[in-house]
């Protein structure tokens, strides 16, 4: 990489107002006031988010899902992310931009938690990182933290374990509650901003979410939560199959682009596309 600036200084100013949504991320909690975070992967997607007034987007590791067609999110690396990275702050000059640090990046110790985020901040431009796990991972956010790096937590169900929690399967049920309580603390306690909460039970996130001084980000996790998440082409169904029963469906954005590319498709066929209007 070049010491380049990744993006303008055109995006100076937006960069000190995306800081200061920590503080209103906060401020939010105790007001009661919830919010909500998309997932985006691009800038054209950014863009139309970011003006529609979504505070915090996350560039998620579900890219390996939704962007590069894998099966799970193991596969994904650093380097297929930080490019997405970087085109979501182009396009979102208002959100926090949060990074998800992919599997592989961090576990082995806070020095490669540090190494990897680093990156992210200066080749992405990212404002923040998110990480998996709870107590397990809490060295990492404490290293993080001390760097001056924000991180978000994320606990429940964290993809990136799928092979050792065997399946997509909602956590924290029956004696699985009291750990699911210990690593939120353990996540708060190290010093992220907030955790993601993935599929929990929605009075165990209750319980956590009024336990807690920071805010919890729900994905499956019930209403009680301070704030929720989901991957935006599974809200705007833009994914194919079937979905979690955490996910609502927005909008049809993946049968309406079909219906464009068909009607293209045949317009190129019969000669009525180019129109006299699209010609010079
Ligand atoms: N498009 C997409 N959306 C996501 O939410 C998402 C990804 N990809 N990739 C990374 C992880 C994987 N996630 C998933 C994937 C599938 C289920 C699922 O099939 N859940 C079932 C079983 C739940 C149970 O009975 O325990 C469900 O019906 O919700 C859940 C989360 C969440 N994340
Ligand atoms: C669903 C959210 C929380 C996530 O981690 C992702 O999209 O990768
Ligand atoms: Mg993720």
């Amino acid at each position: 990489m070049s010491n380049a600036p990744v993006y303008g200084s055109a995006d100076a100013a937006p960069t000190a107002r995306r800081v200061t949504r920590l503080q209103h991320l906060a401020a939010w909690k105790s007001e009661g006031h919830k919010w909500p975070m998309l997932t985006a992967y691009d800038y054209s997607t950014a863009r139309i988010f970011d003006e529609a007034e979504i505070p915090v987007l996350l560039v998620g590791d579900s890219a390996a899902n939704v962007v590069y067609g894998y099966d799970t999110t193991v596969p994904i690396s650093i380097d297929e992310l930080l490019p997405l990275v970087r085109a979501v702050v182009r396009g979102a000059p208002h959100a926090l931009v949060v990074a998800d640090l992919p599997f592989g990046s961090y576990e082995v110790s806070p020095q490669q938690a540090l190494e990897s985020s680093i990156r992210f901040f200066k080749e992405g431009g990212a404002h923040a990182v998110k990480l998996e796990g709870g107590e397990r991972i809490a060295p990492q956010i404490a290293a993080l933290t001390a760097a001056g790096i924000p991180v978000m937590g994320h606990v429940g169900f964290t993809p990136q374990s799928v092979n050792s929690l065997g399946g997509f399967r909602v956590q924290g049920r029956g004696d699985g509650a009291d750990q699911l309580i210990a690593d939120a603390i353990a996540v708060q306690e190290a010093g992220a901003f907030g955790v993601v909460m993935e599929m929990v039970p929605a009075e165990l996130a209750a319980q956590i979410t009024r336990k807690l001084t920071i805010p919890t980000i729900g994905i499956g996790a019930g209403h009680e939560t301070d704030a929720q998440v989901l991957v935006w082409q599974d809200m705007a169904g833009y994914t194919h199959g079937k979905t979690a029963k955490f996910v609502k469906r927005y909008a049809n954005v993946g049968e309406e682009l079909s219906k464009a590319a068909r009607t293209y498709a045949s317009e190129v066929a019969s000669s009525a596309f180019p129109g006299p209007e699209h010609s010079y």
